[in-house]
């Protein structure tokens, strides 16, 4: 299992082995040696694997990654570089999201047409610590085991480790519990989504072309809901996480869309369960992906409590139980909702078949429903594109319902 060389806190036998330019120290005080890459210096976050073999670059723009470190169970990653479209942060206070990286191998030389950049390179620009050298399997069954650790990347070219202090700051990191990060994450300010360098053709919408308007409350939006939100016929503007229901109202929107995002959701909900409930009042379409999904529950006074490893990957198999229909989703949650809370005017719509959790629910008596998962994927497969059409088909029986 994971060897702690640094027990006794010397750095190396001295003379068999390349001196470690970085070390990952868990809470628990195992320390792991590995090669420095991206940043340098010290990232402190929950350590996650992620089970997904392709889509790094997305995975690591991901804002609801905030405040963690993630370990990449797939051993090659960086060799297809990092390209100018595979972003998934829309602003660039999203830039402060995955704090730290995990590789098993060392990272190759690009070799993809559309890269644009080594990834060493990138993730030094958005100032991510990444480790290589890793143990990752083992790292993996010790999260499968214990739960996912806290812990300190440090990287450090001259290879000079203060290695008690940094078991320290291991041990005594915030645990994600209780924690608001969507802060770090949101916009700033009300945006339209106008996004048009994206387009290679297909899907492709003017502004003039739009057939609805939605509202998408930012928690740590990935660009391709916006992108899925627009395909689906709807122009989008983004308000921030702390918009208020009079703001979002005062938009007339025909649907509201509530984001993925980072942190412990319960303590979002704080000011995000009265906005929705505003909302959820004036019978607004309302479509909610991951902690959108947790806000919503929230709103109609379900729980969310901790998972032990969480779900992170893009082969999650769930179930739709409304058709029937599996589809294999992309996941990236640590908290669930615990569908024993849930109303009797909630049903759940949508249940893991890895671990039976809720994945999904819909309201009986307002024209709301949400997933746990991310039907936007990216990465992962297209399965769950559906629920784009599925929400716009709400905002269309709306308008013809106030139309009658
Ligand atoms: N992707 C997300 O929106 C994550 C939601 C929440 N932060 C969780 O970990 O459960």
């Amino acid at each position: 299992m994971l060897q702690d060389k640094h027990a006794a806190g010397s750095l190396s036998d001295g003379w068999s082995e390349p001196r470690a330019t970085a070390l990952l120290v868990l809470q628990d005080g195992t320390v792991l040696e590995g090669f420095g890459i991206g940043a340098e210096g010290e990232a402190t976050g929950e350590v996650c694997f992620n089970t997904a073999m392709t889509g790094y670059q997305e995975i690591l723009t991901d804002p609801s990654y905030a405040g963690q470190i993630i370990t990449f169970t797939f051993p090659h990653i960086g060799n297809v570089g990092t390209n100018d479209e595979d972003t998934e942060s829309v602003n660039a206070a999203s830039s402060s999201g995955v704090r730290g990286a995990i590789l098993g191998a060392a990272v190759t030389e690009p070799s993809n047409w559309r890269a644009s950049r080594h990834l060493d390179a990138w993730l030094k620009a958005r100032g991510i610590v990444g480790l290589t050298g890793i143990d990752t399997r083992a790292l993996t069954a010790l999260i499968r085991d214990k739960g996912m650790p806290n812990a300190v990347i440090a990287h450090d070219p001259a290879g000079n480790f203060d290695i008690d202090a940094l078991k320290a700051r291991a041990a005594g990191a915030t645990s994600m519990d209780g924690l608001d990060l969507v802060p770090l994450v949101t916009s700033a300010q009300r945006f339209d989504w106008l996004e048009s360098t994206w387009n290679l053709g297909e899907g492709y919408r003017a502004p003039g072309e739009f057939k609805h308007h939605v509202v998408a409350i930012d928690y740590g939006v990935k660009r391709n809901i916006l992108r899925l939100l627009t395909r689906a016929g709807c122009k989008v503007t983004v308000v921030p996480a702390t918009a208020s229901a009079e703001d979002i109202l005062a938009l007339k929107p025909d649907g509201v869309f509530l984001s993925n995002g980072p942190g412990d959701p319960a303590a979002t909900g704080e000011y995000a369960v009265p906005v929705i409930r505003k909302v959820l009042e004036e019978k607004i379409p309302t479509f909610g992906i991951c902690l959108g999904h947790q806000m919503l529950s929230l709103a109609v006074g379900a729980k969310t409590t901790k998972m032990h490893q969480g779900h992170h990957g893009a082969n999650h198999p769930v179930k739709d139980r409304t058709t029937g229909k599996v589809e294999i989703t992309s996941m990236n949650h640590g908290f669930a909702v615990d569908p024993a809370t849930l109303p009797t005017n909630a049903v759940e719509t949508h249940t893991s078949l890895f671990d039976g959790s809720n994945c999904g629910i819909a309201l009986t008596d307002r024209p709301a429903f949400s997933v746990q998962y991310h039907p936007e994927a990216s990465p992962g497969p297209q399965d769950s594109h559906y629920l784009f059409d599925r929400f716009v088909r709400l905002i269309e029986d709306g308008k013809a319902a106030k139309a009658a």
